[in-house]
């Protein structure tokens, strides 16, 4: 689903590639986690394949169709959705508001559908009642699943996540995992997280390490 051929990266005040020459290929109902130590440029390659930046050497691919053909701005509207370790909700909404102001941006089958809205976040342990609440008086995990609930009701097929259980505690983050893994394989999504967390990764279906300017497959 996802390609990468030849890409290559590097700022322009570095004298070194971050990476070079990546040839990677992502299918659509799997998971993935990219590891590497801090620096090594996991976040960097996560931008260039959600299309918030673009490759100095090589091409990135959706479905054969490079990114520059698609345009990076509406790869970014319909193709791709993105978790942070932030989260990045619109704090002044309430969930519901928030998973319905991205369906509408985003042009989503569901647009509109208030009642699929609340299924979603009600799936994911965000109760009528909390879903209708600003999204500040939720806690890390519970806007963690919301930001999870708003990359599900919306249509693009390739999600990606950076840290996505950097501020969470054990028992969230397993369940942000498992929500991730019916991401792939109950709505069959291609998902990629970049993570520092060995345990968080050994639970996706490929890992890959960056290092030396390379991604390694581990076993
Ligand atoms: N806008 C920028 N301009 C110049 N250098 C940058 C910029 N953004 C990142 N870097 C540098 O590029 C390298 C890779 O950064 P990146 O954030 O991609 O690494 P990372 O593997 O995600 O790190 P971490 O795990 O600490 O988040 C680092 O040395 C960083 O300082």
């Amino acid at each position: 689903m996802l390609k990468t051929e030849g890409l290559g990266y590097w700022y322009q005040d570095k004298d070194q590639p971050l990476f070079q020459g990546i040839d990677l290929e992502f299918d659509a109902g799997q998971s993935y986690a990219i590891l590497g130590h801090s620096g090594s440029g996991k976040t960097t390659f996560l931008s260039l394949i959600a299309g918030l930046d673009q490759p100095k050497e090589g091409d990135i691919k959706l479905n054969e169709r490079s990114l520059k053909q698609i345009g990076l701005t509406n790869f970014r509207r319909h193709d791709v959705s993105i978790v942070f370790q932030a989260y990045n909700l619109f704090t002044y909404m309430s969930p519901l508001n928030n998973l319905l102001t991205a369906m509408a941006i985003t042009d989503a089958a569901h647009a509109g559908d208030k009642a699929y809205a609340r299924q979603v976040l009600s799936d994911l342990g965000i109760s009528t009642d909390l879903a209708e609440r600003n999204v500040q008086h939720l806690s890390g995990g519970q806007q963690q699943r919301v930001a999870i609930a708003r990359t599900m009701c919306c249509d693009a097929k390739l999600v990606v996540a950076d840290e996505p259980t950097g501020n969470l505690d054990e028992d969230n983050t397993k369940e942000v995992i498992q929500q991730f893994q019916k991401i792939a394989h109950e709505q069959g999504k291609c998902v990629i997280i970049v993570t520092h967390e060995p345990d968080v990764a050994s639970q996706c279906d490929h890992q890959f390490r960056l290092e030396n300017k390379q991604f390694v497959e581990l076993a």
